[in-house]
């Protein structure tokens, strides 16, 4: 766990656990008898703490126990030799905390610093709020530890966290320099015992703002950034005894839970597992040497990008040459932006845009190994593209079609090679967001799934696999929460008021800004088609289609022209086409009061806790369907969809974890309340799973065992 290594009068601590030398109690141990036996060695007159492959990640999330981290610095501290932390990798949490206690630090040029407490829901409480600050000043200090971030190895000299960069071996010249300040005094060199620089409350102030707005809704953030400040105006030991007051706060808090949980989820999601048994551990992927894909829109051009960023080579092809031109103008746009953003070279642009290639038509793709089709969301048109794709592209080809909701098994039945058909459902923008819902159709092969999810992580991704069904896990629950914000609105309630309700949960936006941004005229030309296809005329009059309860009042504004922001009115006004800020309208109101009135609907005032939950509480019990008919394979894979996918707030976990927090027995019950009265809407009707689950109060990570049982009944 800690290799001791004594040589030349230094002891060198490697740190050896793997995969990201997280501090288990082993580790903890095996440091603190590292660090006494060097103390008492009289041959030994300096120490280095390393790690091997990389420095320390921090705590072990899963192993909390004596010696603390906080003992532990303590103890490196207080050394009587010089300790000097040698980092190559990762110095994160407490092992940052461990890297300030030292009485140096010497840094590989790629290493990375950071505080990821808040991100898990606590503080750096092994002393981080209270050496962080004496070591670089209070304005830093309120800027990083809430921040989460990590920083390089350049910015950490910077900021005078790092006393050298080098590009060399670090272990070897810590062990160097560590020879070289045998016997030194190390008075100035114990960061508890600075002053803190430049304590002042305007830093307060601004971080304060920045961590409620970049962390919505968590405490932690909130909670560090006083205990620093606070620090700062005490001496170090009463700093740590704030530091451990507060620490319980957030321990208690409920979000710690929820944010551990979201980081295992993220992690587990990728780990796929298919009805037949199937799963990553049996299965192998093929990798994918070279792709096309088809269409140069928002789509097509952001999954281009994705690719090309993995330095996998891509063909971007239309049908059209003017399209073409166009889509690949757009990308090279995207590409300069990045350079003189510096997020990328010069050189490192050239090199990714030499992988792509283009092609109009499709006669040149008899040579890759994957096509992803990204055309415009309509069945017909992608079933001719994959007839003539597997027409032309060699039969080991796999053909994956970018669809947010349509039916893989019927884009497959145009080709002969269904098994090698899969659904890549990419978020906007597809060459930044972090999810992709790898759909699997009736007949794909595991190897494609394998391949899909191997691609996946490759291009950057947290890809989770889910099965066929409208609108597969996310859009498919996220259509219940829509339909029910827009019966809210029928019976009594503003936009604003739906919206400040979702933001005060902690999403980013309320579902009428999320529409205005999205245009309102997408939704109305989705419901038109639903009613086509389902042989229905829509007239002013329809309340409902197929015998379920819709709402044509986002046709009624897009009817007289208002499909919002880029015409400068939806559910709000902003002032003029393509306007940022929404400002409540009487407009608006009269057209709501209007429909309402021509539909004999009366309008009633609808209290928070109602609207919380018409929102929420139907999406929930989506999410124990889509368990429930094995569409997605284990509740964290619905939860990361929706952290990753739609913002949810991460410190409530995802919906089925927040479901579980509240109580599965209370979300059954109000579920039932709603079902009652909503008999015109099946998405009140209660999962049997949820009934199951809540009734035998099954602990989460049995859930699925519950739903299989019930499934081979
Ligand atoms: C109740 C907790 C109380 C703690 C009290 C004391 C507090 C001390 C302060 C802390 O140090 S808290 C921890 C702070 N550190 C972190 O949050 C780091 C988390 N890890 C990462 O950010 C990343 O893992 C990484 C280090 C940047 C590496 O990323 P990479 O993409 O290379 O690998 P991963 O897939 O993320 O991880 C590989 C593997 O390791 C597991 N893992 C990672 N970090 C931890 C950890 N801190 N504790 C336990 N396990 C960890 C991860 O789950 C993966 O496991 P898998 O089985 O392979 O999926």
């Amino acid at each position: 766990m800690v290799d001791y290594i004594a040589r030349d009068g230094v002891a060198l601590l490697q740190v050896n656990n793997p995969p990201v030398n997280a501090l288990s109690h082993h580790v903890r141990v095996a440091i603190e008898e590292g660090l006494k036996k060097a103390g008492q060695d009289p041959r030994i007159k300096s120490i280095v703490i390393s790690g091997k492959g990389s420095f320390i990640a921090g705590a072990d999330i899963k192993d909390v126990s004596k010696p603390t981290i906080l003992e532990l610095c303590d103890l490196i501290e207080s050394s009587g030799k010089p300790v000097v932390a040698a980092i190559k990798g990762f110095a994160l949490g407490g092992g940052h905390e461990i890297a300030i206690s030292c009485h140096y630090r010497i840094a590989h040029e790629k290493s990375k610093f950071g505080f990821p407490e808040v991100d898990i829901g606590i503080l750096p409480a092994a002393g981080g709020t209270q050496r962080f600050p004496r070591l670089v000043g209070l304005e830093a200090a309120l800027d990083l530890i809430p921040s989460g971030r990590h920083i390089g190895a350049a910015q950490a000299f910077k900021l005078g966290i790092v006393d050298k960069v080098v590009r060399g071996d670090a272990v070897e010249e810590a062990v160097k320099f560590a020879k070289s300040i045998a016997g030194e005094p190390l008075v100035d060199r114990r960061t508890s015992q600075r002053p803190v620089m430049g304590a002042e409350n305007a830093f307060l102030a601004a971080a304060v703002k920045l961590a409620m707005k970049k962390k919505k809704g968590m405490i932690a953030p909130i909670v560090c950034l006083s205990v620093s400040f606070m620090g700062s105006l005490l001496p170090f030991e009463q700093g740590i005894q704030v530091e451990a007051a507060e620490a319980v706060v957030v321990f208690t808090s409920g979000q710690m839970g929820a944010l551990q949980y979201a980081f295992f989820a993220q992690r587990a999601a990728p780990k796929w597992l298919l009805p037949c048994g199937a799963s990553f551990k049996t299965v192998k992927g093929r990798p994918i040497r070279n792709a096309a894909v088809i269409g140069a829109g928002t789509m097509g051009t952001g999954i281009t990008m994705a690719m090309l960023n993995a330095g996998i080579p891509v063909t971007l092809v239309e049908q059209d040459r003017k399209f073409l031109d166009k889509g690949v103008s757009l990308l090279k746009l995207l590409y300069a932006g990045s350079v003189s953003l510096r997020k990328i070279t010069q050189d490192q642009c050239d090199a990714i845009l030499s992988k792509l290639n283009t092609a109009v038509g499709y006669k040149s793709l008899t040579n890759v190994d994957l096509v992803i089709e990204a055309v415009y969301e309509n069945m017909a048109l992608k079933k001719q593209i994959f007839a003539e794709l597997d027409r032309i592209c060699p039969p080991e080809t796999f053909l994956w079609t970018n669809t947010s909701a349509l039916d893989i098994d019927e884009i497959a039945s145009a080709t002969r090679r269904p098994d090698k058909v899969l659904g890549t459902h990419f978020f906007v923008p597809a060459y930044h967001m972090k999810l992709l819902e790898n759909v699997r159709g009736k007949l794909t092969s595991a190897e494609t799934v394998a391949s899909a999810q191997m691609f996946g992580t490759r291009i950057g991704k947290i890809p989770v696999v889910v099965g066929n069904c409208h609108g597969f896990v996310g859009n498919r629950m996220l259509h219940k929460y829509v339909y029910e914000a827009d019966f809210l609105i029928e019976e009594g309630c503003w936009p604003e008021d739906v919206d400040m309700v979702a933001e005060n949960f902690g999403l980013p936006l309320g579902p009428f800004k999320v529409r205005d941004l999205s245009g309102l005229d997408i939704r109305v030309r989705g419901l038109l088609e639903q009613a086509k296809a389902a042989g229905i005329e829509i007239n002013p009059a329809t309340r409902f289609l197929n015998g379920e309860r819709i709402s044509l009042l986002s046709k009624s504004l897009v009817d007289k022209g208002h499909c919002g922001r880029k015409t400068g009115r939806g559910f709000y006004n902003y002032g003029k086409p393509g306007g940022k800020i929404p400002l409540n309208d009487r407009f608006i109101k009269d057209v709501i009061v209007e429909y309402c009135a021509e539909r004999g609907i009366e309008r009633r005032k609808v209290a928070y806790q109602e609207i919380e939950e018409r929102l929420f509480l139907p999406l929930i019990n989506e999410g124990f369907k889509i368990l429930e008919e094995g569409i997605a394979s284990k509740p964290e894979d619905i939860d990361t969809i929706w952290l990753l996918g739609y913002a949810w707030p991460r410190h409530t976990g995802g919906p089925m974890y927040y479901a579980n927090m509240v109580g599965l027995d209370k979300i059954y019950n109000r579920i039932c309340h709603y079902n009652e009265l909503h008999k015109h809407s099946a998405h009140w009707q209660p999962s049997l799973l949820l009934k199951k689950l809540a009734a035998s109060k099954t602990p989460m990570k049995d859930w699925m065992e519950v739903a299989q049982a019930s499934s081979k009944l």
